[in-house]
């Protein structure tokens, strides 16, 4: 992996009275069940994790699972109670307060599940107020926010409050005003959670669309797989603190490392996530193939076509047929069927 801009060195953050018992060489050094007779909640537990630049990363697990613990601690909010993290390199328990309010200002962008909007302020007056705080001119920050602001497609409502915008248009302010200052770190925690199912795809979409043209580096929080599908490079699976898998959509769900990781991902849609790679068998010899699919596609684009016909189709990837993927085959994969030495 190239070098990550995040990186998170076997980080534990316990809450209740004296944690450092539990602690061994800076590690955590105890059974859950030890934790919880001395009444001390581990929030997180020994995670460690690399992101590198340009990569979207999903934290998924349902509640209390210490997804925002995590993220806290990777933002330098929290401090965790052993363990490192390490942006661009530097441990930021290395960093003076004056350092790491620098590196929150500049470098980072959070987005929040409930906006967190100033109700007093305007569109432009909440997108500009980061720029605010970090002693920009008002000429400087006015003209960067109008800019955020046309970016997530609000131009024309700048001097609208708050209350004057749909739950949807809230949570754009919100995109515009974390991106307001070039964050190399973009944080989403629960950003569309409050969000109805239509507006929270189109807002899924907002975000696949930003990341194309800002390529930042993203963690993004989520209790919800298909989200974490549609969006993630890769996801990481919270359970009781600890992260039970790190993988693509498609790893977790053919090849879930542990029952919890299992159970979450056996609704996934898998048409949408699994590709035609992942799923291929050997070709037959001397196949007549009814035709060809890129090994990248999503099964759920060429589904019509592979269900439609008796022949088996290629799969190709720089002009070389590398398998094949027959009707039976696909929807083996399709209803998690195992097979007998297949991808499933
Ligand atoms: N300040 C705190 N003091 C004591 N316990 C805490 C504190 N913060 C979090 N916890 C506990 O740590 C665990 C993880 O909490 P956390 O908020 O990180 O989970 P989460 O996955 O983000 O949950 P949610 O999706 O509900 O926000 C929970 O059991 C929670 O009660």
């Amino acid at each position: 992996m190239a070098h990550p801009i995040l990186a998170a060195r076997e980080v534990s953050k316990l809450y209740g009275p004296k944690p450092e018992r539990f602690l061994r060489d800076g590690r955590l050094a105890a059974t859950p069940a030890e934790l919880s007779a001395a009444g001390i909640t581990a929030a997180v537990a020994d995670v460690s994790i690399e992101i590198p630049r340009g990569e979207t990363f999903v934290i998924m697990g349902l509640s209390g699972s210490g997804k925002s613990t995590l993220v806290r601690i990777l933002a330098g909010l929290t401090p965790p109670t052993a363990g490192a993290v390490l942006f661009e390199g530097r441990d930021l328990k290395t960093l003076s307060e004056a350092e790491l309010i620098a590196i929150r200002r500049h470098q980072m962008g959070m987005v929040f599940q409930h906006f967190a909007l100033l109700p007093h302020l305007t569109v432009l007056g909440n997108v500009a107020f980061p720029l605010d705080v970090q002693g920009r001119s008002k000429a400087e920050r006015d003209a960067r926010a109008r800019e955020m602001i046309a970016l997530v497609g609000l131009e024309g409502r700048e001097d609208r409050f708050p209350r004057e915008l749909s739950g949807g248009q809230q949570q754009r302010v919100g995109i515009a005003r974390s991106l307001a200052v070039g964050p190399d770190l973009w944080f989403l925690d629960e950003p569309f959670s409050a969000l109805d199912p239509l507006i929270r795809r189109e807002m899924q979409d907002e975000v696949l669309r930003l990341q194309g043209l800002l390529k930042k580096t993203i963690v993004f929080i989520t209790h919800d797989f298909d989200e974490a599908a549609r969006i993630a490079d890769r996801i990481a699976i919270m359970k009781d603190g600890v992260v039970e898998q790190i993988g693509s959509a498609e790893e977790l769900v053919l090849a879930p490392a542990t029952p919890y990781v299992r159970a979450f991902t056996r609704d996934a849609p898998r048409a949408k996530i699994l590709t035609a790679k992942a799923v291929m068998t050997a070709p037959p010899a001397g196949a007549d193939f009814a035709g060809e699919v890129a090994a990248t596609d999503r099964i759920a684009a060429f589904a019509h076509d592979v269900e439609r016909s008796e022949k088996p189709f290629a799969v190709v990837e720089d002009g070389r047929v590398l398998g094949a993927i027959d009707r039976v085959a696909m929807i083996d994969v399709l209803v998690g069927r195992e097979r007998p030495g297949g991808a499933a």
